[in-house]
Formats: C-alpha cells, sequence, structure tokens
C-alpha cells in the first residue's frame, strides 16, 4: 500500500485577477477552492491513475473538516489525526500579471499529535511506500522527517521524500527510494544557482552519493530530470499546452512516477509517467485526470 503524509494540509484558494494593483480594491474573475498540500495532492493523483493509497496527517477546525470530505469524495482513504489547536491552513494562489503564493502556518502540532502519528505509520512494513511530502508547522522539531525515516528504517518500507533544505537532506542517510528536489531547491541544498542540464546531474549524483537512490528533478516548464539508482541519466522536455494552474505539478508529477513504476517497474517508464502527470496537472485548472496523463504520455 502507498501511505502518504501531509503534516501541514490546506484549502488552496485559487483566486484570478486580469491585474492585481496592491493597496487597491480587486475583483476577481475566477475563484476555485480545493484541497491540498503536497501528500494529499500526491493521493489525490495517484487515486485518479487507479492507484489505492492512504492519505495521512493532521487537519484542524472547519477547513480541516472541509479537507478531509474533499480528499474522501476524491476517493482517496484517509486517516487523518485531528488537531484541537488552532485550524488547517487556507493557501492562496493568486493569479495576475505574475503569480503569487501565501501558505499559511497551519495549526499547532505538539508531541502527542506525533505520538498517534507514528502509532499509524508503524503498522507499515515490507513491500508499503511511504510519502513524505511538504513542510512542516514550525511547531514541531526540524528533524521530524528524519525521525520518521529512522524508526522504520530496515522494515523494507520504500520512502519517497519531496521536501526542502534540511528536511531533506537530513534523511538522504536512510537511502529514500525517490527524492524530487526542484532544480531551484537542489541548488539551494548547495548554495548554487543550477539551470544546465549535466550541472542538475551532476549535483542529482551528490544527493546519491550522501544516500538517495532515485533523484528526479522537475524544472517547470523545462521538463525534468531523472538519475537513478544504476547511474543513467534520462531527461524529457515538458510536454506543450497551455498552462492553466500549475499549482500541484510538482506533486502530479511524485504520483505520476510512483503509478508507472509500481504498473511496470520501470524507471525510465515511472519518468515519463511522471513527466506526463506533472504536466497534465499545470494544463488542467485542477489535478490531472487519468484521461489527460495518458492523452500527453501518448504524444510524448
Ligand atoms: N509551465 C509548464 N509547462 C509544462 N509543464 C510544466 C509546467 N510547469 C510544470 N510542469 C510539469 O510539472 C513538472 C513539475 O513542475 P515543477 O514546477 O518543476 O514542480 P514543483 O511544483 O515541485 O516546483 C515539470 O517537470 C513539468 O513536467
Ligand atoms: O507544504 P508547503 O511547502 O507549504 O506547500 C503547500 C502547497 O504546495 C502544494 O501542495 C502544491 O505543491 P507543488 O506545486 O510543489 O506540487 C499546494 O497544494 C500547497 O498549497
Amino acid at each position: 500500500m502507498i501511505y502518504t503524509v501531509t503534516f501541514n494540509p490546506c484549502l488552496d484558494y485559487i483566486v484570478r485577477v486580469p491585474f492585481f494593483e496592491p493597496g487597491a480594491v480587486n475583483r476577481s474573475e475566477f475563484e476555485d477552492v480545493f484541497p491540498g498540500g503536497k501528500g494529499i495532492n500526491v493521493s489525490i493523483v495517484l487515486k485518479n491513475l487507479g492507484v489505492d493509497n492512504v492519505a495521512l496527517g493532521f487537519t484542524a477546525g472547519f477547513t480541516g473538516r472541509e479537507i478531509e470530505r474533499a480528499v474522501g469524495e476524491a476517493g482517496c482513504k484517509t486517516d487523518f489525526i485531528r488537531v484541537e489547536n488552532g485550524m488547517s491552513r487556507i493557501n492562496v494562489k493568486l493569479k495576475a500579471q505574475v503569480e503569487s503564493e501565501i501558505n499559511g502556518r497551519g495549526p499547532r502540532l505538539g508531541g502527542e499529535d506525533l505520538r498517534k502519528l507514528y502509532e499509524k505509520l508503524d503498522v507499515l512494513g515490507k513491500g508499503d511506500f511511504l510519502v513524505l511530502a511538504g513542510s512542516i508547522p514550525d511547531t514541531l522539531p526540524g528533524d521530524v522527517y528524519e525521525s520518521i525515516l529512522r524508526r522504520l528504517q530496515g522494515r523494507g518500507i520504500r520512502f519517497v521524500v519531496d521536501a526542502t533544505k534540511d528536511l531533506l537532506k537530513n534523511v538522504l542517510k536512510y537511502h529514500p527510494f525517490l527524492i524530487k528536489p526542484n532544480h531551484h531547491e537542489l541548488g539551494e541544498l548547495f548554495g548554487v544557482a543550477v539551470t544546465d542540464g549535466d550541472e542538475i546531474a551532476g549535483y542529482a549524483g551528490k544527493l546519491q552519493e550522501l544516500g538517495a537512490r532515485n533523484v528526479l528533478v522537475s524544472m517547470a516548464g523545462d521538463g525534468a530530470l531523472l538519475k537513478t539508482e544504476d547511474g543513467s541519466v534520462y531527461k524529457s522536455p515538458a510536454p506543450k499546452g497551455k498552462v492553466i494552474n500549475s499549482v500541484g505539478a510538482g506533486d502530479s508529477m511524485v504520483a505520476g512516477f510512483l503509478a508507472g513504476y509500481l504498473q511496470t517497474g520501470n524507471l525510465q517508464t515511472a519518468f515519463r509517467m511522471g513527466v506526463a502527470a506533472g504536466s497534465a496537472s499545470a494544463f488542467s485548472e485542477r489535478l490531472a485526470t487519468k484521461e489527460e496523463v495518458h492523452r500527453l504520455l501518448a504524444a510524448m
């Protein structure tokens, strides 16, 4: 079974204005609200692609109830832990002359909440995948991803981590099956700016030296690169299309990769499916459907 954990789920509030004027009353021409947070997005796209999974994480307040309802409506199994302090965040995605985001802080989580999560994770075993994705609320220790991998190592679970900075770097020694930084996050890990494909493959290799097995680097409209554990490097341009809403494109890529890998056991096929799923979500208002992913895949 695939389990995803979203420490800080949210409602993504997409609002589009023709031109955003700071300090003025702006009127939107389009708005939409849907559940988000990286693990949740992975869960929804996996489900869309026909892969059963369980979404874990923490929810709070009325926004938390809506997240639970909407993720359930998307067909995912959920096993969220309800938290009493505060409310799940509403992340604002403002589409105007430029795109801006305000991601909230989320509820305050404590040691007891973490203990409940560990209890749920203790049932995982051989053959399971665990996806840890997204930021953690600042009330939690910064080594929480590392603590989870340390606790679960040696049980035959394959870990997938989509996180930034130390949250990602510190888990590498536990040999995650897949990590997916974007090229900015990859550069940030080494204090450099990377754009060139060879350079990206080089830094992906450095993450492997630190312990990562397969490194998938996304580059938004410039496509993606995969460096596999056997040393192969695959590159793909992004499929052509009109970008409508790229929120969740990275998460969709992780889901596409996992679905492709589970269906074929082949890393190159998984990579192609990841690219197709990422772009299919970028080309649609919400997260990609199976039909949208397969349409792009057929044209790649
Ligand atoms: N503007 C775009 N045009 C086409 N495909 C895109 C675009 N933005 C994202 N994608 C697809 O989604 C994948 C992940 O996007 P990216 O923005 O790099 O991830 P993240 O959201 O994690 O930063 C890309 O590798 C690409 O396949
Ligand atoms: O946990 P973080 O880093 O604040 O990110 C949360 C945001 O990222 C998203 O999961 C989208 O992520 P991607 O665009 O990277 O796929 C949104 O749904 C959510 O608002």
